[in-house]
């Protein structure tokens, strides 16, 4: 999945270094999303070669002390990412850590991509033979070469006047070669572009930042800047989401302000990522206009009606389950009561890297609440089942500590269907659901009873509060869950 975070100061606004720790903020609230590596690139709003760029691997926190963002307090904007690898495995080297930079005919340009475009290796092997150097295997880095090789092909129809920084053109004929998937943001030396592909995919939104949070009796509101990013959750707390980018869209964010450059045909309906409700993005985010977590308790009593069951507890499995707990508690009327503690110091195991890492996160981040547990007849509600390395590992620890049944109950379908859109499952060998029975999965994991929301069900919760803008239908990618993929793939 990825994060990515831009922020433009407001052209009247003479605050200096406060830009980098924003972004630096905005990342970690985006943590969720990739804990591999992170970059920050900067820009003074002047000079159209000079960047400044801190990248690492490793956390946020880690990456961006003081000092190390010290070296942006100049920026007038600024641009960040987050990585979940789903590409550049082959060589994971410090090359493959985003924002991309690159020097091209106008000057330098950066970018930061969520997603994963189907058909990379095509349009790599294209590029290739067109003499575009790479010196990664990823497909973030073909966007940016592409985006130089438009600046380059373009540059002798730029007329007297073009600004340098103004690449819409460019991205534009970018993005018509590729199908999806993509939230991008790309910075030249004086302005921020937040574009989706015409699926949309991947999330992204637009907001001001405010002088303050609440106009103040007497005093008005004024912009400090602009931030575009993946999940409002990350926007600075005085800012407010402007519009979330449209599929198809190209959205400029200068610092005189925010305005739509560019509208490619979107497609309809839409195949926005399903799972970013149902895992990926956090539950104060909002996506489609709606809050994550409601949807998701939305998923916790739908499942209870799709499949009750008589218990003592309903339990969740930190963290991202407990709004479909807590749904499930309400429909069914059984109290709910965790029954694990989640070490806060243990990131997310599903986003790691390899098994190994999984395995290893999942072992330190659980501890049992025996009093919770014993003699209990327990409904236990997690939000996904994908390798099954959560389960096999919990239940037996509930087991353990004396409980009297296990009744696993899943928010989302059985995931079957590898994805090739931004998520790190290429191939169905390694999804539990895609190689064993409803009863085999029950009998492995060891639980009682298994069971698992609808389709129909995940997508009745996702509709419910949804907000679309007219012209454009909403619709959702399931291809992981049903195996209908929103492109076709021809790789
Ligand atoms: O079947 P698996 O391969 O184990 O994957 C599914 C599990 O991984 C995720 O949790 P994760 O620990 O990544 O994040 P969370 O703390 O937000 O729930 C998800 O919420 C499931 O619990
Ligand atoms: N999960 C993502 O969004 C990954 C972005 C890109 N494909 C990479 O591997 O860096
Ligand atoms: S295949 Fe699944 S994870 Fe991938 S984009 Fe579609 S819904 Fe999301
Ligand atoms: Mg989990």
């Amino acid at each position: 999945m990825c994060g990515i975070i831009g922020l433009v100061q407001a052209a009247d606004c003479e605050a200096r270094g406060a830009l980098p720790i924003l972004a630096a903020d905005g990342l970690t609230a985006l943590q969720h999303r990739g804990t591999e590596s992170a970059g920050l690139v900067g820009s003074g709003g002047v000079d159209r070669h000079a960047f400044d760029i801190v990248k690492g691997h490793g956390l946020v926190r880690e990456i961006f002390t003081h000092e190390a963002i010290s070296r942006l307090d100049d920026a007038v904007i600024v641009m960040g990412h987050n990585r979940y690898s789903t590409a550049g495995k082959k060589r994971p080297t410090i090359n493959c850590v985003q924002p991309f930079v690159v020097y091209t005919a106008i000057g330098t340009i950066a970018i930061a991509h969520n997603g994963e475009l189907v058909g990379a290796e095509s349009k790599r092997n294209e590029a290739l033979h067109q003499g575009v150097g790479l010196s990664t295997d990823t497909d973030s880095e073909l966007i940016a070469q592409m985006v130089a090789k438009a600046v380059a092909l373009n540059y002798k129809c730029r007329v007297n006047g073009d600004q340098w920084g103004d690449i819409s053109k460019e991205l534009a004929v970018t993005m018509s070669a590729f199908k999806t998937s993509y939230s991008l943001l790309v910075m030249t030396y004086d302005r921020l572009y937040a574009i989706r592909d015409p699926w949309g995919n991947r999330p992204l939104c637009v907001g001001t930042i405010y002088s303050s949070r609440e106009p103040r009796n007497g005093t008005s509101q004024y912009a400090l800047g602009y931030v575009a990013a993946s999940e409002s959750c990350a926007l600075p707390p005085s800012a407010r989401i402007d519009m979330e980018v449209k599929p198809g869209e190209i959205v400029e964010i200068s610092r005189r302000g925010i305005r739509s450059v560019y509208q490619m045909k979107p497609h309809n309906p839409s195949a926005f990522c399903i799972f970013e409700y149902v895992y990926f993005a956090r539950g104060d985010t909002i996506l489609e206009g709606q809050q994550v977590q409601s949807v998701r308790e939305e998923t916790g009593r739908i499942l209870a009606r799709e499949a009750p069951i008589d218990a003592d507890i309903v339990s969740n499995v930190p963290d991202s389950s407990t709004a479909a707990a807590i749904g499930y508690a309400e429909q069914s009327g059984i109290p709910y009561e965790p029954s694990l503690h989640r070490n806060s110091y243990v990131g997310r195991s599903f986003i790691q890297p390899n098994t190994e890492l999984r395995q290893s996160a999942i072992l330190r981040k659980f501890g049992v609440l025996k009093n919770n547990v014993r003699d209990r007849r327990i409904v236990l509600v997690d939000d996904s089942i994908v390798r099954g390395n959560t389960m096999g590992i919990i239940v037996k620890m509930l087991w353990d500590a004396g409980a009297k049944e296990v009744h696993l109950r899943i928010a989302s379908p059985p995931l079957k269907y590898p994805c090739f859109m931004g998520i790190n499952i290429p191939s169905s060998k390694e999804l539990i659901a895609a190689n064993k029975t409803l009863e085999e999965m029950e009998e492995m994991l060891g639980v009682t009873s298994l069971r698992y929301l609808s389709v129909d069900g995940l997508k009745e919760a996702v509709s419910k509060r949804l907000h679309s803008e007219p012209g454009f239908e909403p619709g959702h990618c399931t291809a992981c869950l049903t195996g209908n993929y929103p492109v076709k793939l021809d790789f």
